[in-house]
């Protein structure tokens, strides 16, 4: 997942303790003696807080992915969360941060050889980097509030997807472990709390994504605010397609007709290339509706072969993927 090696982001507290720690330890067991020997110890001190600083914001900006790179999926969902401008300009300040305290710091050693009271640049310049990393402490806990929400963003690849979408209990959950081969992973996902449901399945070397989405497409859209809305059409943004799943039988506990009519506003409002099935036909109160195409039962697998076809026929192809890489051609 690109936000997976994201590391715990420090206070502007915490880097200021470890760099001017450190640089009081670079002077431990050495005896200052005479002009000089101050002045390099001051040096010394000098560059290893300002090393610290300067590479520590430096591998905060590496560790962050371009967001103008990034799958559009996790951008909707990065700008939802935490506001994709916002961490920009937290990254650049920490960046514009680590740039200045190393040249600051270059500046300061032309003023601490042989200067004859080398500690006062020295202290200047300790000064002048804490009101740097000051300047900079909003940016900091901002990025460290982004990694820990950014890392429990589910692993959605960037592959054929099925989301599968329905009123609780007509058979979501089912249906993603009736057709994917592992044990499906269960993903946190914003403004759900029940967690996603994500499987996989191969067909002719091609992997397909199959996600579950409880609490996310099991009701009216208009029972949403905005920010679910937004959450939800994230989905939109990955290469898929939608399997409105009814339940004709009702042990689910909605009627029909409050399923069809979500299906539908599924359909209008979702807005990418759907179908509707209807499971449960092992269930004696089955009742097939007219307009429903395909009949289905996870439990007893009717159906289940002919719908997944189908949905393959609908999303688009990529390459197949190889089992083995190809063979090394010797002589070249
Ligand atoms: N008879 C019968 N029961 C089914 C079938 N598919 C699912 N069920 C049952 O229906 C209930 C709900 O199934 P789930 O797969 O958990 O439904 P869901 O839509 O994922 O539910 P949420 O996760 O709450 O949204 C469970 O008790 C299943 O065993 C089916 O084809 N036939």
């Amino acid at each position: 997942m690109i936000f997976e090696k994201i590391k715990t982001i420090p206070t502007s507290e915490e880097l200021l303790d470890k760099a001017f720690s450190r640089s009081v330890r670079t002077m431990a067991g050495k005896t200052i003696d005479g002009p000089t020997s101050r002045c390099e110890a001051n040096e010394a001190m000098l560059l290893t807080a300002a090393n610290i600083l300067s590479d520590n914001l430096g591998s905060i900006n590496k560790m962050f992915p371009s967001f103008d790179q990034i799958p559009p999926f996790y951008y909707d969902l990065t700008d939802i969360l935490i506001g994709v401008d916002d961490l920009k300009k937290a990254l650049n300040n920490v960046k514009w941060a680590s740039e200045k305290i190393h040249t600051m710091s270059r500046e300061y050693i032309g003023k601490i050889r042989g200067n004859k009271t080398p500690d006062v640049p020295r202290k200047e310049a300790f000064g002048r980097m804490s009101s740097i990393i000051e300047s900079i402490s909003k940016d900091l806990l901002l990025l460290g509030e982004a990694r820990n929400v950014l890392r429990k963003l589910p692993d959605v690849r960037e592959e054929p997807t099925i989301i599968v979408a329905g009123y609780p209990n007509v058979g979501k959950s089912s249906f993603v472990k009736a057709v994917t081969n592992a044990t499906p992973e269960v993903a946190s996902y914003p403004f759900t709390t029940k967690g996603i449901l994500i499987g996989h399945m191969e067909k002719d070397n091609i992997r397909y994504q199959i996600i579950d989405t409880p609490g996310l497409l099991d009701r009216p859209m208009s029972e949403r605010n905005e920010i679910e809305l937004q959450a939800i059409t994230a989905l939109r943004r990955l290469d898929a397609i939608v399997l409105i799943l009814i339940d004709p039988s009702e042990s689910c506990g909605y009627d029909i007709d409050a399923q069809l009519k979500l299906a539908h506003e599924i359909q209008e409002q979702f807005a990418i290339p759907s179908i509707i099935a209807a499971n449960k036909s092992d269930r004696d109160e089955f009742k097939k509706p007219g307009e429903i195409e395909f009949i289905i039962s996870t439990v007893t697998g009717e159906g289940i072969d002919a719908l997944v076809e189908k949905l393959i026929s609908m999303l688009p192809k990529p390459e197949p993927k190889f089992d083995e890489m190809p063979p090394i051609l010797d002589g070249f």
